[in-house]
């Protein structure tokens, strides 16, 4: 569950970001953030994963208050949480398996555990036979999916991927949600930024917002 109440974003006193933002998203929901660039999509996946802190208002996720997180608690957030956000770009100097790994190794998994999760992981994206390639030698669209398989690793009961289909062609777009619409299934929350509208209906819900406010409601899709 993720629920926002009444929260507000100012970059460094300039305007808002985000204003009076309030709406919440139950379990198991494939949800799409749409609005034109600048709308604040990104300032709103980034206050989830406690990147960004609201200027005010609450965020709760899973029941916690994360705006009262103190600073040394945020890393436990996002462990539980699947980020694929525009500034995390895969190590190009690592092969596919070891860049999936990478989140297990981090918290402490042993290599053989590790190993079986991430090729797990890389099989629900469809790329398991890319484990030993390096991410200069994928396409976009696969580079996404691996994102994606580096995001689920650890199990995470929420995914947050900002724009995972900014240049990709349909059909390459079209494999990336469908790698994310099959974690739903399982109870995972999405949640999707994209100002690409043709993928909308495949949401059960949208959040459209413009300037910053939410301009409409719960508008449900699928
Ligand atoms: N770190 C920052 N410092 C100051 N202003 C920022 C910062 N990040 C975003 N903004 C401003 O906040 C507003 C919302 O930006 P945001 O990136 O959240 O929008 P967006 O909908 O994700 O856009 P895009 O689709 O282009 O990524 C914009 O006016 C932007 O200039």
């Amino acid at each position: 569950m993720i629920e926002f109440e009444n929260v507000s974003k100012q970059y460094n006193r300039g305007g808002y970001a985000l204003q009076d933002i309030s709406f919440s998203i139950p379990d198991g929901e494939l949800v799409f953030l749409a609005g034109p660039s600048g709308a604040g999509k990104s300032t709103l996946l980034k206050m989830i994963a406690g990147i960004e802190k609201p200027s005010s208002g609450r965020i709760i996720v899973n029941g916690q208050d994360i705006t009262r997180l103190r600073a040394g608690s945020i890393p436990y957030l996002r462990r539980k949480l699947g980020l694929i956000l525009q500034d995390q770009h895969l190590l190009n100097d690592r092969n596919v398996l070891s860049n999936v790994m990478l989140p297990l190794i981090v918290t402490g998994a042993s290599a053989t555990e590790a190993d079986g999760r991430a090729r797990a992981a890389l099989e629900k994206v469809g790329l398991a036979d890319k484990a030993g390639a390096y991410p200069l030698e994928l396409s976009g669209g696969e580079q996404q999916r691996i994102a994606i398989a580096r995001a689920i690793v650890n199990r995470p009961k929420i995914i947050l991927a900002d724009e995972p289909t900014a240049f990709l062609d349909r059909d390459n777009a079209n494999k990336v949600l469908n790698a994310l619409k099959a974690f739903r299934s399982a109870g995972v929350t999405c949640l999707i930024s994209s100002h690409d509208e043709q993928f909308l209906d495949q949401a059960s819900r949208v959040i459209y917002l413009q300037q910053g406010r939410l301009t409409d409601h719960w508008h449900d899709a699928a």
